[in-house]
This record gives structure tokens, C-alpha cells and sequence, in this order.
């Protein structure tokens, strides 16, 4: 039997990350789980092996630290045994722009951007090398909606959406699966860390409910998974008026309304 590939999540001690864990280790694969908080990884990792009788180890990270970045890393670059990466970790952002102060702003772009590119880039030379391999990218309805007011949030999740659509497109024909998932608002630990009380929300998923859908369209190799979105075609319609819209861009000369104002 071929042996399973290893999976490395980010963002695993809880929530969407935590629950990857334990489907992927209930499949068989070994995993590589990173976070902050160490002893809750420990926690995790106990029950997961027990129950699994998997390999599962343990790094711990700030991802928006540059020498803990460089280590996770490092590990997808060497790790030959990791054959899937899940870019899940990742924080939302009390108030309107207006009060967020900029350091903040910044860890948050940090963490669910420039994180999420700089380890798909670690491990994606090797994945094609391979002519295998997938990358898991955690984006957000929100990043479609910016209606919703999470301007900086929406901004880095609308970010990871064109991040794994470009992937996709480059990285699909070298044998390398790239899906980004694309949440709405899932019962977890983010809502209370970014100031929200989850359960002044309507139509909020349970996690194990989301992450199951999520691997649902893993299984069939969706680019774009969207859990909750009931009709499937009103995404392939967004992306048809989208598509329509590109023989138009290539022009020498600015449209009839921007002439003679
Ligand atoms: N829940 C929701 O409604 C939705 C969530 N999402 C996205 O899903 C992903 C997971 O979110 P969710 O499970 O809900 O959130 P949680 O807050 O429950 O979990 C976030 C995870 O990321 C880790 N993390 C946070 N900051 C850092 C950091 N600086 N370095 C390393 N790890 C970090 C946390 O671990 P630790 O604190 O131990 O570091 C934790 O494991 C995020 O990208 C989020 O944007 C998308 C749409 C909806
Ligand atoms: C913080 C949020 O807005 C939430 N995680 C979402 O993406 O819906």
C-alpha cells in the first residue's frame, strides 16, 4: 500500500486547524501540527496518536516572527515526508479601520498573508519537483464581501483567495492540488479572540461540519470550496463575468467614457 503523506497544519492547537488534525489522522497521515500554544498542541497530539496510532509532531510558532516563520519553513523545504500543507492559521481584528491601531493592522496582515505565501513558496519547489502534492489555503466569505466592514480581514482573506486561484492555475498543470476553502462564520475560538460574542451571530457552522465539507471537496479536487454557499453555479456565474471581462482589458487606448471629459 502507498504510504500516506505527511500533512503540516498551521494554526492546529484549535478551531478549523485542530479539527484538520483529527480528520487527517483518523485517514492515517502522520502530522506536523503548528501554533503558539505548546501544551495544548501536546494535548491534542496524545489523543490523536492514541486514537490513530499516527506519528504527530509538534512546532511550535509565531508565525508573524520571523525566525519561528523561517523554522516552519525550513521544515516543509527538508521534510520530504510532507505532502500536504494546510495554511489555516490565522486571527481576525477587533473595530472599524478607523480604531484598529497599525501594529496590529500589521501582525494580522502578517499572519494571514504574508505567512500563508511565504510557506506555500518553501514547499512548493519541492511539490513540483515531485509532480505532487497539495496546499490547503484558508480564505473567508469575507474576503468577497466588503460589505461585511472587516475591511483588513476581508483584504488578507480576499489575498489568500487570489493567492490559491494563481496557484491553481500555475501550479495545477505540474501535478500540484491547490484548493482554497472558503469559510463563513464557523463556531470557534476566533470570534471571542478578535472582541465578538459568536453567538449574537445568525448561521453560524459547527466545526467538525465545516472541516468534513472542506475535505468533501478536497476528495474532488475543487480549487474553490465555499461550505455553507447552497448554490454552487452562483460562484461559477462570479467567475464567468469575471472571465468575460478579460479580452476587454488589453487596450491601447482608454474606454469611450474616460475620452473628451
Ligand atoms: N471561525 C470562523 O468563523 C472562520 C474562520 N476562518 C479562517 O479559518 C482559519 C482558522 O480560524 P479558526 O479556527 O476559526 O480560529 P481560532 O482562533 O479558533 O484558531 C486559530 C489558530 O491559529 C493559531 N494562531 C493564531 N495566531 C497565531 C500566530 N501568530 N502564530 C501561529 N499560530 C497562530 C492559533 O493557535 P495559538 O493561539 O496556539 O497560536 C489557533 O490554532 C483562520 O485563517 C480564519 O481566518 C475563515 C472564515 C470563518
Ligand atoms: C473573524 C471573522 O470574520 C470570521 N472568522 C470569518 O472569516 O467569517
Amino acid at each position: 500500500m502507498a504510504v500516506l503523506p505527511s500533512v503540516l497544519i498551521t494554526g492546529a492547537s484549535t478551531g478549523i486547524g485542530a479539527t484538520y488534525a483529527d480528520r487527517f489522522a483518523r485517514r492515517g497521515h502522520d502530522l506536523v501540527l503548528v501554533a503558539r500554544d505548546k501544551a495544548r498542541m501536546e494535548t491534542l497530539a496524545a489523543r490523536l496518536r492514541a486514537d490513530n496510532g499516527v506519528t504527530v509532531d509538534i512546532l511550535q510558532a509565531d508565525l508573524t516572527q520571523p525566525g519561528d516563520l523561517a523554522a516552519v519553513e525550513a521544515r516543509l523545504r527538508d521534510d520530504a515526508r510532507i505532502g500536504i500543507l494546510v495554511n489555516n492559521a490565522g486571527a481576525g481584528l477587533a473595530g472599524g479601520f478607523d480604531q484598529q491601531p497599525v501594529d496590529d493592522v500589521e501582525r494580522l496582515v502578517t499572519l494571514n498573508t504574508t505567512a500563508v505565501v511565504r510557506l506555500a513558496s518553501a514547499v512548493a519547489p519541492r511539490f513540483v519537483e515531485a509532480g505532487e502534492g497539495a496546499i490547503i489555503n484558508i480564505a473567508s466569505v469575507v474576503g468577497l464581501v466588503p460589505e461585511f466592514g472587516q475591511t483588513v480581514y476581508g483584504a488578507t482573506k480576499a489575498f489568500v483567495l487570489y493567492l490559491s486561484q494563481g496557484l491553481s492555475f500555475e501550479l495545477a498543470p505540474k501535478g500540484v492540488y491547490v484548493q482554497a476553502v472558503l469559510p463563513a462564520a464557523t463556531r470557534t475560538e476566533i470570534w471571542e479572540r478578535a472582541g465578538v460574542d459568536v453567538n449574537t451571530i445568525p448561521g453560524v457552522m459547527e466545526v467538525g461540519e465545516l472541516v468534513d465539507a472542506a475535505l468533501v471537496g478536497f476528495d474532488r479536487r475543487e480549487p474553490i470550496t465555499i461550505p455553507p454557499l447552497p448554490d454552487a453555479g452562483q460562484w461559477d456565474a462570479y467567475q464567468a463575468a469575471r472571465q468575460q471581462m478579460i479580452p476587454g482589458f488589453g487596450q491601447a487606448h482608454a474606454a469611450e467614457r474616460y475620452r473628451n471629459a
